[in-house]
């Protein structure tokens, strides 16, 4: 049985930073796992270079579950997004090191495919409706199934999801917060032109979704959901704070438009009651920040008793090493509903060589043995740590508001 010898704890910034933990084999296999916190990197940082490799050393690197119950409840502090994305960097670079050692890709491991590929969604944006649909276009043309559409608020100088790049969105984009403003009465305006001008111009054969990104009350959501009804969305996502589960059953009691909810959920109590209740259709919790391949498994298994699937985080302060484990994850469990991807630069992607492949609107982990991604740590030291937080938001009177 492979001893973990060492692990490493490497944060590197290749265009954006990333905390990658780098285990170590007595017999010289290795396995990564993603740790990154937006904006909060170097916290999780030090829980595992202080707080978690010294009690991996010696251990059994099979017993993935025992090592996850191990850290979970050893850490007494339990759940939270620190403790669980360290944990989770643990749990991939296990699955990664089954895998080698197995000499199967995750997936199989996890019980073997249930579809073809991924389905994924790519992110349309623009200052204006006309160029968000021009964007969307774009991404039908290149076999895209299903595309997120957001622009900009007329009257804001800046919106949530609107990049000057066509392809990269980075909201964490200064050394101390960039401050935004809102206005909810602008934002519920523009939503329904952008969705009606989208059906006219992309038709109907392709998915279209929308994140709030935590902005409405529950009531404004309702109303949000029932303008949209009649563009049928994939889903609205992040629809109201998700820290009040209750306000879900509003938005519910009024709109059929598809609820998404938890890409900041750390654990399955984040998710329990809005699941149980059928208060959402889709879960979009992550390996990375949500605890791992393991967690997730648990996530998706609940789900799947409720008739909801997953719909995962995929920005690109998630790293190919979590878009990995996300898609073996995806391949194999019955519940899944869509993949969010969105690009990583090339100088990220070049940190990190990976298998997964894009075709036909779907991504595949591809079948090298674990994870099927590899962290270059010459290159990853080229690119150092910088401090970068993600924005603020205020109302226009200057209220401060949820981002
Ligand atoms: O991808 C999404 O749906 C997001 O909401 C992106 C988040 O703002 C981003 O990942 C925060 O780190
Ligand atoms: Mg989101």
């Amino acid at each position: 049985m492979p001893k973990i010898a060492s692990a490493r704890v490497i944060v590197t910034s290749p265009g954006r930073n990333f905390v990658t933990l780098k285990v170590v084999c007595d017999d010289g296999t290795t396995g990564v796992g993603d740790a990154t916190l937006n904006g909060r990197e170097l916290a999780v940082a030090s829980y595992l270079a202080d707080h978690v490799v010294p009690c991996l050393i010696g251990r059994d690197a099979h017993r993935i579950e025992d090592i996850w119950q191990y850290l979970y409840k050893g850490a007494y502090w339990r759940r939270g997004p620190v403790t669980m994305a360290a944990i989770a960097a643990v749990d991939m670079a296990l699955w990664d090191i089954k895998g080698k050692v197995a000499g199967l890709p995750v997936y199989q491991l996890l019980g073997g495919a249930s579809r073809a590929g991924c389905m994924v969604y790519g992110h349309a944006n623009g200052e204006t409706i006309a160029d968000t649909i021009a964007a969307a276009l774009d991404y039908q043309r290149q076999g895209y199934k299903a595309i997120r559409l957001q622009c900009g608020v007329p009257g804001m100088a800046s919106t949530y999801g609107v990049s000057k790049d066509k392809y990269f969105y980075e909201p964490a984009d200064a050394e101390l917060p960039t401050e935004n403003l809102w206005s909810t009465a602008k934002y519920l305006r523009v939503v329904p032109e952008l969705f009606a001008a989208a059906r006219e111009a992309l038709g109907w054969d392709v998915h279209l979704l929308h994140d709030v990104h935590h902005r409405l009350t529950p009531i404004e959501a309702a109303r949000l959901g029932k303008d949209l009804e009649p563009y049928r969305p994939f889903w609205i996502e992040d629809a109201t704070p998700a820290e009040d589960q209750e306000a879900f059953r509003l938005i519910r009691q009024h709109t059929t438009t598809p609820l998404a909810v938890g890409e900041i959920f750390s654990s399955i109590w984040d998710c329990k009651a809005l699941i149980e209740n059928r208060l959402i259709d889709y879960i979009r919790a992550t390996v990375l920040h949500a605890g791992g391949i393991t967690h997730m498994r648990q996530i998706a298994s609940l789900a799947d008793l409720y008739h909801v699937r997953t719909g995962c985080h995929g920005a690109t302060d998630l790293s190919p090493v979590t878009m990995a484990a996300a898609l073996h994850l995806g391949l194999a469990i019955p519940n899944f509903g869509i993949q969010e991807y969105m690009r990583h630069s090339d100088d990220t992607d070049a940190v990190f060589p990976h298998g997964y492949r894009f075709a036909d609107g779907m991504l595949h982990p591809g079948d090298a043995p674990g994870l099927g991604v590899h962290i270059d740590e010459t290159l990853a030291a080229a690119h150092p740590y910088r401090r970068a937080y993600l924005p603020v938001n205020r109302l226009e009177d200057g209220t401060m508001w949820s981002w």
